[in-house]
This record gives C-alpha cells, sequence and structure tokens, in this order.
C-alpha cells in the first residue's frame, strides 16, 4: 500500500489545526481560501467593546459608560454593508451588461421599462452625463489601476481649473452659454434679428404658448404628436423629442400621422416606414363620422393604461404644430365635438382636460412651433402655421410657391385652368374665372391669392412631400404598396380607398418580454380583454 505523504502546516504542536479562523493554519490552506491576515482581522473583530462580569456588570472597556473601571484596549465591530441599507455589490463586468442592456432597451421605442424606480437607473444615466463633460471621465482616460490601485500614481484629483480666477472665469462663460441657449431669449434674440419680419410668422412661438406646453408635458403621461401627412418632416418637433428624452424619458411620445386622407396611400405607408423607426406611429383621418384609424390609437392608449396600473388614470396630451389637427384628434376619439375645431391656426388658445374613458384623459394643447425650425415666411403660411387672414401681402411669394409645390395637373383638374405663363398670369386667368374684380373690371390678385392659399392649406389643392425611400438606407424588398405610385390622388379623397390607406401593422414591431420590459402592439387583443369591462360602451362604438 502506498504511503501517503501530507504536508502539515505551521501549527500548534504539528497538528493541522481544526478551526478556520486559527491563525495558524498557513496562508490558504486545504481550499479554505483564508489567509493568516484575513483570520487575524476576523479574530480582531471578536474583541468585544467591554467585558461582562457574571453578574452582567461591566469590568473592561467602554471607559465613557462607566467611568471607575479601566479602560482595557478598544473593541472592534466588523463592517456590515448592511449599514449602508438595500446595497448590492456589482462588479464593473456586470454594471458594463447591465448598462448595454438597459441603453438598448431604453432607445427601443416600442419596449417600455417599468418599475423604473427599482432599477439604479442612475448608473445607466451617469454615462450620459459623462458625456456632456458634465463628470469626469476617469476611466476613460485612465486605467483602473493608475486611477483607484495602491499603485495609483495621481496624487490630487483633476479639478479642472487651475487657480480660483480661473474658476471663476470658466463659471461666468457657462453662465452667459446658459443664457443666450434659454427659450426667452432665443425668443428675445428671434424678435431683435428680424424686426422687418411681420409678427404674425412668430405664432406658437410665444412664452405663452411655450408655458401651455410645459403645462401639458408635465401632466402627461402619453404624449401624441400629430403630424401632417403631407409634410411630417415639416410639421415634427425634434427639439421637443430630444427634450423628452433627456428630462422626462418616462413619458411615451407616438405619433399621429394625420390627415393621411390627403394624401395617396403610399406616401402613408412609406411615411409609416419611416417615423416608426423613432417611435410608434398611427395613420389616421381625424373625422367623428368617418375616421381612419381610430381603433389602432385607442388600443395602444389602453396598453399604455395597462403598463401603468399602478395609477388609478393616465393623461395623453395632444401637441404639435398650429392645424394639423390635434382638437380634431379628440373629437374623432370622443365621437362627438367637444372642442372646437376651426380650419385656422390659434383655434386652441390654452389647454384643456376631456375624459376619454374613466381612467384614460386626453389634453389639448394650442399649436407650438419651435424657434430652431427656422421657417421661411412661405413656409410658415404654406404649412398652417399663419392665418392668412392676416397676411397683409399675398401674391409676392406664396402663390409661386403654391405653384411649385402642387403639379400643373391638380391645378388644372381644381380650377379648370391651363397654360399660365407666371403666377401672375396665373393669377389673372383664376380671378376673370372665379368673378374676383376690382371696379373696372380689374382682376383682383390679392382676394385670389387669398383663396388659393386656403385652398392650399384645407387640402383641396392635392400635394405632400415625397417622403423617403426606405430602400435608399436598408437594403429592403420591393414594397408592393408602392406599386401605386401613380394613383390619381383624386381619388384618394374618397373615403373608402382610405380604408386601406395605411396598414397599422406598420406602426408596431415585436420585441421580446421580460419582467420589466412590455410589447407594445396596437392591434393587440389582449389588450382589448383585459380592458375593463365598464368599457365595453367604448369597445362597442370603436367596432
Ligand atoms: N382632410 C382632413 N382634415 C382634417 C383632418 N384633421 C383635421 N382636419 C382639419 O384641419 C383643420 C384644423 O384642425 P384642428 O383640429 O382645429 O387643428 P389644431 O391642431 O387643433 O389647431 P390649433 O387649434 O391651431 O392648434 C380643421 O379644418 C379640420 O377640419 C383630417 O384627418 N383630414
Amino acid at each position: 500500500m502506498p504511503k501517503l505523504h501530507v504536508k502539515v502546516a505551521p501549527g500548534v504542536g504539528g497538528k493541522i489545526p481544526s478551526s478556520s479562523t486559527d491563525a495558524n493554519r498557513g496562508n490558504k490552506i486545504q481550499g479554505t481560501g483564508r489567509t493568516r491576515s484575513t483570520v487575524n482581522r476576523i479574530q480582531m473583530y471578536k474583541t468585544k467593546a467591554h467585558k461582562r462580569d457574571r453578574k452582567g456588570k461591566i469590568i473592561e472597556g467602554a471607559g465613557d459608560l462607566t467611568s471607575r473601571t479601566p479602560e482595557v484596549g478598544a473593541g472592534r465591530i466588523a463592517p456590515n454593508r448592511r449599514w449602508f441599507g438595500n446595497t448590492r455589490v456589482v462588479k464593473q463586468q456586470e454594471l458594463s451588461e447591465f448598462r448595454d442592456a438597459v441603453a438598448k432597451v431604453s432607445h427601443d421605442p416600442y419596449s417600455v421599462l417599468l418599475k423604473r424606480r427599482k432599477l439604479p437607473m442612475g448608473l445607466v444615466a451617469e454615462t450620459d452625463k459623462n458625456r456632456d463633460g458634465a463628470r469626469l471621465q476617469l476611466l476613460e482616460t485612465e486605467t483602473f489601476e493608475d486611477t483607484f490601485s495602491k499603485k495609483k500614481w495621481r496624487k490630487r484629483p483633476k479639478l479642472g481649473n487651475g487657480d480660483l480666477g480661473e474658476l471663476a472665469r470658466t463659471a461666468d462663460e457657462r453662465g452667459q452659454h446658459f443664457e443666450t441657449s434659454t427659450a426667452d431669449t432665443r425668443l428675445k434674440d428671434h424678435v431683435e434679428r428680424d424686426e422687418d419680419r411681420d409678427r404674425c410668422f412668430d405664432k406658437g412661438q410665444s412664452r405663452r404658448i411655450w408655458g401651455e406646453l410645459h403645462k401639458v408635458v408635465d401632466s402627461s403621461d402619453v404624449l401624441l404628436q400629430v403630424l401632417d401627412a403631407r409634410d411630417p418632416a415639416g410639421t415634427r418637433c425634434e427639439w421637443l423629442e430630444s427634450h423628452l428624452k433627456k428630462e422626462a424619458a418616462h413619458k411615451h411620445l407616438v405619433f399621429i400621422l394625420n390627415k393621411c386622407d390627403l394624401v395617396p396611400t403610399w406616401v402613408t405607408a412609406r411615411w409609416l416606414k419611416v417615423l416608426s423607426k423613432d417611435y410608434p406611429t398611427v395613420a389616421l383621418h381625424a373625422s367623428v363620422k368617418n375616421s381612419f384609424g381610430k381603433g389602432a390609437l385607442i388600443t395602444l392608449l389602453r396598453q399604455y393604461k395597462r403598463l401603468h396600473d399602478d395609477k388609478k388614470s393616465i393623461s395623453c396630451g395632444l401637441i404639435g404644430y398650429p392645424n394639423v389637427g390635434k382638437s380634431s384628434v379628440i373629437n374623432m376619439l370622443k365621437g362627438e365635438k367637444v372642442v372646437n375645431v376651426a380650419p385656422v391656426p390659434g383655434e386652441t388658445k390654452v389647454w384643456q382636460y376631456i375624459t376619454l374613458f374613466k381612467n384614460v384623459f386626453l389634453v389639448d394643447c394650442p399649436g407650438i412651433v419651435h424657434e430652431s425650425h427656422s421657417n421661411s415666411e412661405s413656409d410658415s403660411v404654406l404649412k398652417g402655421v399663419v392665418r392668412v387672414e392676416s397676411l397683409k401681402d399675398t401674391s409676392p411669394v406664396f402663390v409661386p410657391a403654391v405653384l411649385k409645390r402642387v403639379e400643373d395637373k391638380y391645378i388644372t383638374a381644381t380650377y379648370g385652368i391651363r397654360d399660365w405663363s407666371d403666377p401672375d398670369d396665373f393669377l389673372t386667368k383664376l380671378a376673370k374665372k372665379t368673378g374676383k374684380l376690382l371696379p373696372k373690371g380689374e382682376p383682383n390678385h390679392d382676394a385670389t391669392a387669398r383663396k388659393v392659399l386656403h385652398d392650399f392649406i384645407r387640402g383641396r389643392l392635392p400635394w405632400f412631400v415625397t417622403p423617403p425611400d426606405p430602400r435608399e438606407t436598408e437594403n429592403e424588398e420591393q414594397d408592393t404598396v408602392e406599386a401605386t405610385v401613380d394613383q390619381d390622388l383624386s381619388k384618394l379623397r374618397s373615403s373608402k380607398q382610405f380604408d386601406n390607406a395605411s396598414d397599422p401593422s406598420l406602426a408596431v414591431s415585436q420585441v421580446s418580454k421580460s419582467e420589466s420590459q412590455q410589447t407594445l402592439n396596437p392591434n393587440s387583443d389582449a389588450a382589448d380583454l383585459e380592458w375593463d369591462a365598464s368599457d365595453e360602451d367604448d369597445l362597442e362604438e370603436i367596432s
């Protein structure tokens, strides 16, 4: 039988000590993993702060409590992370995996992060702060060893400023930068910059309107940004989107592509594809009697309510450019006229609350235009931001812009005139045809131009901004919907055809479900099933 050689650690009497807290066990014996210094430290913590005799009387230590007893040695208490509340130690790798996972989810418009308060979101947000330069990016510029280990070489923290004078200068510069970037001063600069510009072109930019917008944003859980299907990119407020991402990431943003009855099917379908990459998008024709997309929108709102089950009710704010149809969307959802609608911008003056269901409220907002949009005068008029009646002069720029956007064949189809040489000739011919004449039979160019502008804004003259081709950016398969490129625009105004105008399924994409995530799907049947029984009336109304 082979002899067993046992290597004995230097212990008392040459034996292997049995206790793992015996300092004589030597370094890292037989898988215990405790070094001599660790064992010594643990035993140090065992030293009690004070000793008591059999009767419980303190006889050693705690000199402050019993001044008559001698102070012998100081007791130590082992540190415990439970002192700091509900904490957990995570490794660097775990943290970066968590950051990546949460960043991925929070950038996906179809995933909703629930129970944010239970997740250490600060750890994710920290990276963004770093990016802004608000914090020093220590670990991005130096290695962990150089920064924190025992071998760290840097003795003083990097303050970014050498002396007090430099600090004061930096603070001054930052203060000036802040002032110039606030909305009020931007508006002031804007007016000062362009004093000749008529004030009517600054509609939707006043402090009062922006105050109303912030009230709506603050009080809403879901924000419905209404876009005009004829020019979605031109009526989109990107500033507000980035503001929401930064300041209120927990609020949900949804695009509503309204007035899709005024554009061909393929245009709606393409815009849906383009916009739904950024946010859930629903195509809509906001009309009380003859609507399109109402069911999809209501289902989506229900899903948001389900996500916020902890709340009694949710509020959905309607925001967007003036005259895009925010109030019309509310009337459509309610199925009756509850708020004023007008074919002129600025009809909604203040925010207003409307009850959609007992636990879903709608908030109407006046139309807003962000100063960064830098609309030219003709842009403002053609987007319907400015009331045509308030224009001092109509013909010089606006009518040529209309003639540029609308194809000749549609102008001929609408007005029955053809072969005009220039905008003036066009106005003369139209004035004669419609009987808009001044004394002595002179054609009234001003009145005719106003009529053309009204027709353009209200959708009588068909036009749209061509959407970007999704195939240009990503090699997508041939889309069958696009075979209808040459569809006759005039036919599309009949609502029957527009029942197929857009495929609401384009407005969603599937994502995997997990504990803290849920999928949004406007067409989800499950959402209907889980809806309150008390809402059955609404269901009937939708069907
Ligand atoms: N063809 C068509 N017209 C629409 C649609 N939705 C709204 N409109 C018209 O657009 C005009 C403006 O609608 P409003 O609902 O008052 O627009 P708003 O965004 O509330 O306007 P502000 O009060 O300026 O903010 C009205 O004449 C509506 O009839 C739509 O889906 N199709």
